[in-house]
């Protein structure tokens, strides 16, 4: 995959694509990560990038037409099978989910693009990207620790990124559920121990036990994630017990 930031702060990313997973993935070539600061396509002799906006009010406006040619001159110059998707973070957009991420990840190229500063002209909301992305109902200064959660969070799904393959398919959401609690040594720490359970070496029971934890993991803290959706037999069985559990706590 192929990942272009339009950023004004190309900085802000050099830790961030050169640490950790992200760092490994990219010095492994499986996914190309570059920024590219779209001040370097400002044609007048100040660079300006934003200007006040039309019909009077506070903070500043970037401008369209450095934005369009930066993005112009990737999809000229980067030949893939189908148009790249150009990425608005803006806490106006969709917001950002695993699914999202899920969707994301099966693309070839992405674009992203960072505003700073109050706001964008409206026309590169409606005529230069193709998607608008918001992490979360708040607002930051800018664009670029948006972009940075969200490609984190589609590179680490890509084939090959992370170690074991197996632990982004049992990750918080990519189930529907929360993930179930994990435990390492020691066996006892400061009186606090492991569930038997985990120590027994019964997989099927492990299994069982983890599955449960999930679910009423997610029934207690994200019940919201559990609506409209078809309880199986045993998730029934866990609510009853729970519910009949919480009930009797709540009438003492
Ligand atoms: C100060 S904000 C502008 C907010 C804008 N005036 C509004 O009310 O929608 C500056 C930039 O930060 C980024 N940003 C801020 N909060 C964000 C969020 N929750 N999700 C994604 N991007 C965000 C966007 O790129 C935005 O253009």
């Amino acid at each position: 995959m192929r990942i272009d930031v339009m950023t004004l702060f190309p900085a802000m990313f050099e830790g961030v694509f050169s640490s950790s997973i992200l760092g490994k993935a990219k010095d492994k070539g499986l996914v190309e990560l570059n920024t590219i600061n779209f001040r370097d396509y400002t044609k007048d002799k100040h660079n300006s990038v934003d200007d006040y906006p039309y019909g009077g009010g506070g903070g500043m406006v970037l401008k369209p037409e450095p934005l369009f040619e930066a993005v112009e001159s990737l999809t000229d110059s980067v030949k893939t099978e189908a148009m790249p998707r150009v990425i608005l973070m803006c806490p106006q957009g969709e917001k950002f989910t695993q699914k999202k991420a899920e969707e994301l990840s099966k693309e070839s190229h992405l674009i992203f693009v960072c505003g700073h500063y109050e706001g964008y002209d409206e026309r590169i909301r409606e005529f230069l990207v193709t998607d608008e992305l918001s992490i979360g109902d708040y607002v930051l200064t800018g664009g670029e620790l948006p972009a940075m959660v969200v490609i984190d969070s589609v590179a680490r799904l890509l084939p090959g990124v992370l170690g074991n393959e197996t632990s982004a398919v049992t990750d918080s959401f990519s189930t529907g559920l929360l993930e179930y609690p994990q435990y390492t040594r020691p066996v006892s720490f400061r009186g606090m121990d492991v569930p038997d359970i985990l120590l027994s070496g019964h997989h099927l029971n492990i299994e069982t036990w983890r599955r449960k934890q999930s679910f009423l993991r997610t029934l207690e803290r994200r019940p919201d994630m559990l609506e409209g959706l078809e309880l199986s037999k045993e998730q029934m069985k866990w609510k009853q017990e729970w519910l009949a559990q919480h009930n009797g706590r709540d009438e003492q």
